[in-house]
């Protein structure tokens, strides 16, 4: 087998195993890379909610992110739960050293389930020092809502605006996704040079605790294999697809369950009981 390209996440633990560090890894290892990861916090969570969270210490997230970059060079990295300012701060300064490669962030503010994810002086830190290192940010409509300042997107009109205006952030592009319009999922892509609206029928599924960290790791995924934020932003979309699609009939938990990160071809045996 071929050396597989590494992708870093930088994230909090979902003990649920549905977002955050759990997902990523898990989207790395279906779509063939190999994942490392650097924790920021630990959450007490599962597919109800999130009960408890317990930050890790920022020099212990630098630590992390240190060791992978020096001794296993991921070709990309993906930001998702920073927790705090001083992690978010932090990152800014290894990302302004380049040591954050194809550096993909997932502005996660809030969970599904409503739980604040991120101290309030996080969002200003995130805005004003770390997407301007980015590649790639991957905000929901919410999200780029608050990084802009602005009112929720109410039309695809305000989701392209709002793609737009994240440019003038400094990342190289934008896409915000979680647009609705009868029936359809909307995503809008912004690079300097284009805009493009990708719409697909939505997935009817209680299934879908996890889609943003799923689909911002199979952004990274890509771009480590080398696609172009273009292209690793299709992918993406269709693996979260793939993912949503599979796991509709799941039971997994009494809440929101998690999507599926099992890889269609998945060799596991079929019929046996474990
Ligand atoms: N029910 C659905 N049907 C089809 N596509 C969906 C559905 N839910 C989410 N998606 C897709 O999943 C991807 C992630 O977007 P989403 O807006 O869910 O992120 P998010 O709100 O950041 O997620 P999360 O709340 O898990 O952090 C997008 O491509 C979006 O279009
Ligand atoms: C550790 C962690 N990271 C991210 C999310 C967001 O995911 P969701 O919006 O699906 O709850 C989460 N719930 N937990």
């Amino acid at each position: 087998m071929r050396t597989p390209p590494v992708a870093l996440t930088v994230a909090g633990s979902d003990s649920g195993g549905g977002a955050g560090i759990q997902a990523d890894l898990a989207t790395f290892a279906a779509l063939g890379v190999h994942g490392a990861s650097a924790v920021t916090a630990v959450t007490v969570q599962d597919t109800r909610g999130v009960h408890a969270i317990h930050p890790v210490p920022s020099d212990v997230v630098v630590q992390q992110v240190a060791v992978v970059v020096s001794d296993l060079a991921p070709r990309a990295t993906k930001t998702g739960m920073l927790g705090d300012a001083a992690t978010a701060s932090a990152l800014a300064i290894l990302a302004a050293d380049g040591l954050l490669p194809r550096l993909v962030v997932d502005p996660v503010l809030v969970s599904t389930s409503g739980h604040a994810l991120a101290t309030h002086d996080v969002l200003a830190v995130m805005r004003d020092d770390l997407l301007p290192h980015a590649a790639v940010i991957t905000p929901n409509t919410d999200e780029a809502a608050a990084l802009l300042g602005c009112s929720p997107a109410a039309s695809l009109r305000d989701q392209t605006d709002q793609a737009r205006r994240l440019l003038e952030l400094g990342c190289a592009a934008a896409v915000v996704t979680g647009g609705v319009d009868a029936g359809a999922r909307l995503d809008v892509l912004a690079t300097p040079t284009d805009v493009q609206v990708m719409a697909g029928p939505g997935i009817d599924t209680r299934n879908d605790h996890g889609t943003g960290c799923t689909f911002a790791a199979a952004v990274a995924a890509g771009l480590a294999h080398g696609l172009t934020v273009d292209r690793a932003v299709t992918a993406a979309r269709a693996f979260v697809r793939a993912a949503l699609t599979e796991s509709v009939q799941w039971r997994l938990g009494r809440g929101r369950g998690p999507v599926s990160h099992l890889a269609p071809s998945s060799t596991v045996p079929r019929g046996e009981s474990v």
